[in-house]
């Protein structure tokens, strides 16, 4: 997608109207975007609104001169949460909070209507407190999602409302999970196309836990700045594949199915109804073990994947988005995609059906003493059920994928992220009040 595909996108550009705003929405940034972004076109520099005199009127008016890439806007109601099927993100923050000792259900309903009314402000490009980092940034495509963990349930007393979904995963044989980064209380997912409006955003609500939450963890990843390529290109990891090809598409008539629980029981949810709308999202931090990767020559590499590195079509041939042939064999009689292939394996008719929605981070988080680079891939992906999602491919990989040998899990969170606010409504607004 194009920049500009992107800014005529209704969802990426619609917001829907902020009831918590009043008056202020008048001065909004959202809306000067559109005036200033017009005029920015036709080359006019705007001054202050009503012309002050002296130092201020010299200064630029927030959002003048936006591009596409700053002026884009995700909605923060609706069905969904946003930041799982928004297009991927050029920054982002996980971050994990856990109830202060003391706070309970009410002190955690007071934080995510907080929280709510912050994501509203911030995602429509409207300053929420008094930071100014991002003033002439506009919205930037920035989504905040906020998601439950198997211990809220307990601190808040709400034990009774909490899914089976969030049942612990089974361990694997090749987990190597640090418990200080994994799980959590709350889990917040920030994204954003410009690093200055992720952070204000993760340092905003974090201001805003105030008493009632403390981090327990915290990670940063990145992309591709969308608009960096004119053609709408799947993105590339840290070990140079092309990864997300075969990622489940909005336009597949079991998409919703797969991915997000039923609005009402009656669709066979066994959720509970607070959940409508809802997804659960598996975050895993996988290290990559790139030093051991690059010795790998290119044609073992794509042999590991089952795909060329070059454009991620299949080993047997075509492009990026040409079914695979898995039953064809070489002039020696191997299996042209290996049968250890990550791709092969992971494969939905591999697994059951098993399918989910990737949508990753990158991450670089310096070098170890040794100068070994601590990098990989923030891993999330969303489903309607982590056991007929995540859990039947994960188990397939751990017995026998030739990617292991160069990935190490590290930390793993499970979360339930409830639909999205209506308007009006907190985000977890139908559980705390339940
Ligand atoms: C348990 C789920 C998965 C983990 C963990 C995982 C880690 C992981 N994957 C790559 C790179 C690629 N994965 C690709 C495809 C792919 N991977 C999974 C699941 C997990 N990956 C699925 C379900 C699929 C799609 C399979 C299909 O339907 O064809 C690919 C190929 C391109 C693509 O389709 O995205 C790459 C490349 C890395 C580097 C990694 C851990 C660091
Ligand atoms: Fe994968």
């Amino acid at each position: 997608m194009t920049v500009d595909d992107r800014a005529e996108n209704p969802s990426r550009t619609t917001g829907e109207r902020d009831d918590t705003a009043g008056p202020a929405a008048e001065l909004s940034r959202r809306r000067l975007l559109g005036t200033v972004g017009a005029a920015g076109a036709g080359g006019l520099a705007l001054g202050a609104v009503g012309g002050v005199a002296g130092h201020a009127a010299a200064q630029p008016e927030p959002g003048a001169g936006l591009a596409s890439v700053g002026r884009t806007e995700v909605p923060f109601g609706g069905e969904h949460q946003p930041g799982i099927t928004t297009p991927m993100q050029a920054r982002g923050h996980l971050v994990a909070f856990d109830l202060a000792p003391g706070a309970g259900r009410k002190e955690a309903a007071a934080l995510l209507r907080r929280w709510s009314a912050t994501a509203r402000r911030l995602m429509a490009g409207r300053p929420a407190g008094d930071s100014t980092i991002t003033l002439d940034a506009g919205p930037s495509s920035l989504t905040v999602t906020v998601g439950f963990g198997r211990s809220f349930f307990g601190r808040t007393g709400l034990e009774k409302q909490r899914p089976f979904a969030l049942d612990p995963l089974p361990a694997f044989s090749s987990d190597r999970l640090d418990a200080k980064r994994s799980e959590g209380d709350l889990w917040v997912q920030i994204g954003a196309d410009d690093a200055l409006v992720a952070f204000d955003a993760l340092r905003t609500l974090q201001r805003d836990a105030g008493d009632a939450a403390r981090v327990r963890w915290q990670m940063n990843g990145f992309n591709r700045t969308p608009g960096a390529t004119e053609q709408p290109m799947t993105t590339r990891n840290l070990m140079g594949q092309v990864d997300g090809t075969n990622n489940p598409k909005e336009s597949e008539p079991d998409f919703r199915k797969r991915i997000f629980v039923p609005a009402n029981a009656a669709d066979g949810s066994s959720d509970p109804a607070w959940m409508a709308g809802g997804s659960y999202a598996v975050v895993r931090r996988i290290r990559m073990l790139l030093d051991d990767w690059e010795k790998l020559s290119q044609t073992a590499q794509e042999k590991v994947i089952g795909r060329r590195k070059s454009d991620g079509a299949p080993l047997t041939g075509g492009s990026e988005t040409t079914e695979p042939k898995l039953d064809a064999f070489d002039a020696e009689g191997k299996p042209v995609i290996p049968a250890d292939a990550h791709a092969r394996i992971s494969r939905p008719d591999q697994n059951g059906g098993a399918a989910m929605l990737r949508r990753p981070f990158s991450f670089h988080d310096g070098y170890d003493e040794d100068g070994v680079p601590d990098a990989g891939l923030l891993f999330i992906c969303w489903q309607a059920d982590p056991m007929r999602g995540f859990v039947p491919v994960q188990r397939k990989l751990d017995r026998g994928d030739a990617l292991s040998a160069f990935i190490r899990h590290e930390s793993s969170g499970l979360f339930a992220v409830p639909g999205g606010a209506r308007s009006g409504e907190y985000v977890g607004q139908r559980l705390l009040e339940s």
